[in-house]
């Protein structure tokens, strides 16, 4: 944002137009600026004027570059006070790119269910298609054939309960090994986003190569950390496509230097892959048994003639997905999950009192505890109720021009979902901004998006790919973290829930915890 602002200033800076070619550049500049804004009235009175519904209501904005000096940093907290002046439904510019912000669950269902085909694009921008093989990925792709494929194999093949149900040991270790290492620290500080990034690391690799290293988790987790920094930055060539090719911020080049890091890492471990599927099939050996190297499964699909194949660009960009989409997300739901916890002593008490019950004192957490943690599962939807870590989700662009509610939404806008409003409006929830998990005690509630007043993996064809995975990882991790210790802050800290705004919506201020043990028995952590 500072730097549209610096980019807005700068011109009109130091005031010394009394030299005649400043007079005239004032002169030029004045004329220029009368031209657009009225080229501006004549487009705004064409909308109008043709038949078709107006466009969405919307605050009014400068010529060129739109709204984008207005923005603030914390965007959810600003998109939905404007939604209070402007309605469930509008649209501010940014640059030259119309953006819609859409904050009622009756409209959210307009797009995603009655209108889902016109609106199962993604908005695609240039750090988006730089990490992404140009949008051959799942997430960042627009509704292809290629989307398609990717999508099923990694719900159907990679992620189905079959498969999942054959990694469990994974998981099991990867969680296990994460409390270990908390227990040789213990009575020290603790960031609880990073020792969750990097055990969801871990698992996914796992799941898809069957191994993992801590050299390579870690070049995993600097990575994706980089790739959120640039996805953060406001580019201006999404504003204004003929700046593209110039790439002024280097935010394309910096993308690309990141994708080509892992993909040098993902080469290493295909090439690694092939190479051990070469020997096992030399002798003559099953090739994967129980389905636990799912990269050995899409290595094969790279040579099928039925219309499945993959190429290697495709088998990496749904690498990059899953160790990409899983990572950020799942790490900073439980980060919000265990500050709210801590927050709130009755929260914790009642948590720790249902694993006592389940589990037991002389237990650790296993992944059959953990459908019988009715409270907790109850704390997490309430945590993903308040922090949605995707607060508009991703963002969708209609192929055509078609109507929402009354007006007319334009081939190629950018749409933002706001389930972060949603999930706070009060016409839905009472009391929507305290931190209350009995509210998700009925069977009512799931995330399957079918009840569009709660939707954090999204709804409809777009809709997260990962849930299943990423529940179970959600509440394994937490369950242990908070079984097998008590937390606290350090001295003189005071809990803190306030949000910041980015590709994730994050806590301002990192968790930092000091754990204790909780479990007599200093065998169970070993
Ligand atoms: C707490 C954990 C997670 C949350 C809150 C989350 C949330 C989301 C959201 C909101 C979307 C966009 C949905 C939309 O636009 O309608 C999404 C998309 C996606 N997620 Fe997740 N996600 C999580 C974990 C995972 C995991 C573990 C994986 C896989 C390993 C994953 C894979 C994906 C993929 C591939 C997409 C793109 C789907 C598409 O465009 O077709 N996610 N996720």
């Amino acid at each position: 944002m500072t730097q549209v602002t610096k980019l807005v200033s700068w011109g009109w800076g130091e005031n010394n137009n009394h030299h005649p070619t400043n007079k005239l550049l004032v002169l030029v500049v004045t004329i220029l600026v009368l031209i657009l804004v009225s080229l501006w009235f004549k487009s705004r009175r064409s909308n109008t004027s043709n038949g078709a519904p107006p466009l969405p209501p919307g605050p009014r904005s400068l010529p060129i570059i739109g709204y984008l000096p207005f923005l603030s940093s914390n965007l959810h907290t600003q998109i939905t006070t404007m939604a209070h002046t402007y309605g469930p439904i509008f649209k501010f510019k940014l640059g030259s790119k119309l953006h819609v912000v859409i904050s009622t669950p009756e409209l959210v269902k307009e797009v995603v269910r009655d209108q889902d085909e016109i609106f199962s694009d993604r908005d695609q921008t240039a750090a988006g298609l730089a990490i992404s093989y140009g949008g051959q990925d799942i997430v960042l792709s627009k509704n292809t054939p290629n989307w398609r494929k990717l999508r099923k194999i990694l719900v159907h093949e990679i992620l189905s309960n079959k498969n999942l149900k054959a990694t469990n040991s994974f998981r099991r270790e990867e969680v296990r090994k994460t409390v270990k290492n908390v227990f040789s620290i213990i009575g020290t500080t603790i960031d609880i986003r990073k020792i969750v990034f990097t055990t969801e690391t871990n698992v996914l690799t796992r799941i898809v190569w069957g191994n993992t290293s801590d050299k390579l988790g870690a070049e995993i987790d600097m990575v994706a950390s980089n790739i959120v920094k640039i996805f953060e930055k406001v580019n201006l060539s999404d504003f204004f496509p003929s700046l593209l090719r110039f790439d002024l911020q280097d935010v394309e080049r910096d993308m690309k230097m990141q994708r080509d890091m892992l993909d040098k890492l993902f080469t290493t471990i295909i090439e690694d892959e092939t190479e051990s599927n070469f020997k096992r099939s030399q002798d003559d050996q099953v090739r994967h048994e129980g389905n636990e190297n799912f990269l050995g499964m899409l290595l094969d699909h790279k040579d099928e003639k039925d219309g499945t194949s993959l190429s290697m660009i495709q088998i990496k960009a749904l690498l990059l997905d899953i160790m990409l989409a899983g990572t950020e997300t799942t790490a900073t739901t439980v980060e919000w999950a265990m500050a709210s916890i801590m927050h709130d002593y009755i929260v914790m008490k009642k948590v720790q009192e249902e694993l006592v019950e389940v589990v037991g004192l002389n237990n650790m957490v296993e992944e059959s505890h953990l459908s019988k943690l009715i409270y907790l599962d109850a704390t997490i939807k309430e945590t993903l109720r308040m922090y949605p870590v995707v607060p508009f989700l991703m963002p969708r662009s209609p192929r055509k021009s078609c109507i929402i509610g009354r007006y007319t939404i334009p081939k190629g806008c950018t749409i933002f979902l706001n389930v972060w409003s949603i999930h706070r409006d009060p016409r839905y929830w009472d009391n929507p901004l305290k931190f209350d998990p009995d509210r998700f005690l009925t069977n009512k509630w799931d995330y399957s998006g079918k009840n569009l007043v709660y939707f954090p993996f999204g709804s409809g064809r777009r809709s997260c790919a990962g849930v299943p995975l990423a529940e179970k990882m959600l509440m394994f991790i937490l369950a242990s973290l908070l079984h097998s210790f008590d937390w606290r802050l350090p001295q003189g800290e005071e809990h803190d829930l306030t949000e910041t705004f980015g590709i994730t919506l994050k806590k301002r201020k990192p968790l930092i915890a000091i754990p204790s043990q909780r479990l007599s028995n200093v065998n169970l952590y070993m």
